[in-house]
């Protein structure tokens, strides 16, 4: 039902016709009206890529050097780049701003250039309806608007987008962390489905666009001898690990209020476990891809149901990393030690499947740690028996699959080097080259193409949350100590014998 006052863009453009409005975006579809979800024999082209929030981190260090990456990969694409935020640049401020950003990834070529001759950028309060139509209007056909705003402006603007509506074949980037627990998540899907039809909205999640993330696919579907492995047969435990040096990085506004779990459990790493455990697809389509990963997400909750028992949270202290010194988490700047917030998080779930009944999934992610390691360990069992005669110790295998660099390494034990009655331990490694493009632009070709395969349907944003809600319970209850690591350590000692 649409609001009291609702108006069609278009509509609203043609009976004030001295008002904004009038520009170039067409609104076809009245506002309120529930979007068709049956998908088009062909998406749209998308001629406009407007950016909300493009001020902003976010926009600046990732989306606009992958937007720049991109036109230079492919230099035939024509995009409209439109600008919005709260921030005043006139046109060559904005310009210099593009063009800073595409010259961070050494962007270049015919698309570029054209790109940068038409951009344009409008400053408005985006969470008013005046606001939202006026950088509309300086778009043209349909529009990818990508929401590069903290998460409460992002939903405001929505709503104003509702009552507003949208020009024919527009789709929606929505960035993470979206909602802030399962009924705020279910609360905005409901909110952007009334505004577009579910394959046209993009929940980001760049680790989907992450090449070692997407050669998990051809990994296990394109050879022979992992997938029979692949179960809890063979397999005894699994860790996700995302360690990484960076600390705060002046991101408190955000981070003191999301912590590790959300901000990287929840998203990231589930759905790098969603792709690690699910069934084989028939095909890589968006529906068949999704509905593997949204399976295997709903048969995933905390080890033994027992929040508290499987989760572990702690907090950096002042340390050094290299040549940094860094202070504690609680003396950086705009943040309130009252929040409680973890910068190391872990985490083991269970995958309540056949495949996968008892194997812990153990999820870990830390800031300020001093060995940066962004991996998926696999650890084998070990084999069932090494025959007499053979000497020396014969480990369980372990194949490390780096998220970052793009490294594939299996530790073997061989007979092969010197003694050959000897065991020793061998690894057999793989450094590949990294893809065309940075995740980022992954997840932009995705939106300009209307491909929703590497974004996140409506049922799996619900279903993470669902997963790490008993967590942030006990955590918040106090069930969960909250301990601490120096800087430049690898975690709290205590926690040594988890992960390797
Ligand atoms: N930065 C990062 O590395 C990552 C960020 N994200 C997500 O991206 C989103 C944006 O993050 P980030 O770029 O870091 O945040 P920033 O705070 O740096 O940027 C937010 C932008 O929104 C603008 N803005 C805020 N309120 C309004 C308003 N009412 N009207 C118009 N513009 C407004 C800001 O303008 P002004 O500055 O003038 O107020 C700024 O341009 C968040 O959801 C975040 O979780 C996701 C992954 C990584
Ligand atoms: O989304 C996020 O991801 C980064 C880690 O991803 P990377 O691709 O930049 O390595 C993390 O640092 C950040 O806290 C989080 O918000």
């Amino acid at each position: 039902m649409a609001p009291e006052g609702a108006r069609d863009h278009q509509a609203d453009a043609a009976s004030n016709p001295g008002e904004p409005g009038t520009g170039s975006a067409r609104a076809s579809r009245s506002a309120g009206s529930r979007p068709s979800d049956s998908p088009p024999a062909e998406p749209p082209r998308i001629e406009t890529l407007l950016v909300l929030g493009a001020s902003g981190d976010l926009a600046s260090r990732l989306l606009l050097p992958a937007l720049g990456q991109l036109l230079t990969v492919e230099p035939d694409r024509r995009i409209l780049l439109v600008g919005a935020g709260a921030e005043q640049y006139d046109e060559e401020q904005w310009r210099t701003r593009v063009s800073d950003a595409f010259r961070s990834s050494q962007a270049s070529g015919d698309a570029v250039d054209e790109l940068l001759s038409h951009t344009r950028y409008r400053s408005a309060d985006l969470t008013s309806d005046d606001g939202v139509r006026s950088v509309l209007d300086e778009c043209e056909g349909a529009v990818a608007i990508y929401f590069a705003l903290p998460p409460a402006i992002t939903f405001r603007a929505c709503q104003a987008l509702e009552r507003i509506g949208v020009p024919d074949g527009s789709v929606l980037g929505l960035e993470k962390p979206f909602g802030s627990d399962a009924a705020s998540a279910h609360e905005l899907n409901e909110l952007v489905q009334r505004i577009v039809p579910e394959r046209s909205i993009h929940r980001v999640d760049h680790f989907l666009g992450r090449t070692t993330v997407l050669n998990l696919l051809g990994l296990r579907f394109a050879n022979r001898v992992f997938e029979p492995l692949w179960n809890s047969t063979h397999i005894e435990r699994v860790d996700i690990v995302y360690d990484e040096e960076l600390a705060l990085e002046n991101r408190a506004r955000y981070y003191d209020h999301a912590g590790a779990l959300v901000d990287m459990l929840q998203s990231h790493l589930l759905q790098v476990l969603a792709i690690f455990a699910m069934e084989p697809p028939a095909t890589l389509g968006e529906a068949d891809l999704r509905d593997a990963k949204s399976t295997t997400l709903r048969a995933t909750q905390v080890w033994g149901g027992d929040a508290a028992g499987s989760s572990r949270r702690a907090r950096y202290t002042a340390g050094r990393i290299g040549d940094r010194t860094l202070p504690a988490y609680t003396d950086e700047a705009g943040v309130d030690p009252s929040n409680e917030t973890e910068t190391l998080a872990e985490l083991t779930v269970e995958v309540g499947t056949w495949r996968w009944a008892g194997v812990p999934f153990t999820l870990r992610s830390g800031k300020a740690i001093g060995r940066k390691r962004r991996e998926i360990m696999v650890t084998f069992r070990e084999a069932p028996r090494v025959p007499s005669g053979l000497e020396g110790e014969a480990p369980a295998n372990v194949l490390h699959i780096a998220l970052a660099p793009e490294r594939i390494a299996l530790e073997l034990n061989m007979n092969g080097p010197g003694d050959p009655e000897t065991l020793s331990r061998e690894v057999m490694q793989a450094d590949f080259d990294p893809g065309r493009l940075k995740a980022y632009g992954e997840v932009l070709r995705g939106i300009l193409d209307g491909d929703p395969s590497l974004s996140i349907r409506a049922d799996t944003a619900e279903q993470c949350w669902r997963i790490v809600e008993p967590v942030l319970e006990a955590w918040r209850a106090g069930t969960v100590p909250l301990e601490e690591y120096a800087a430049g350590s690898n975690g709290p000692d205590a926690w040594r014998t988890s992960i390797r």
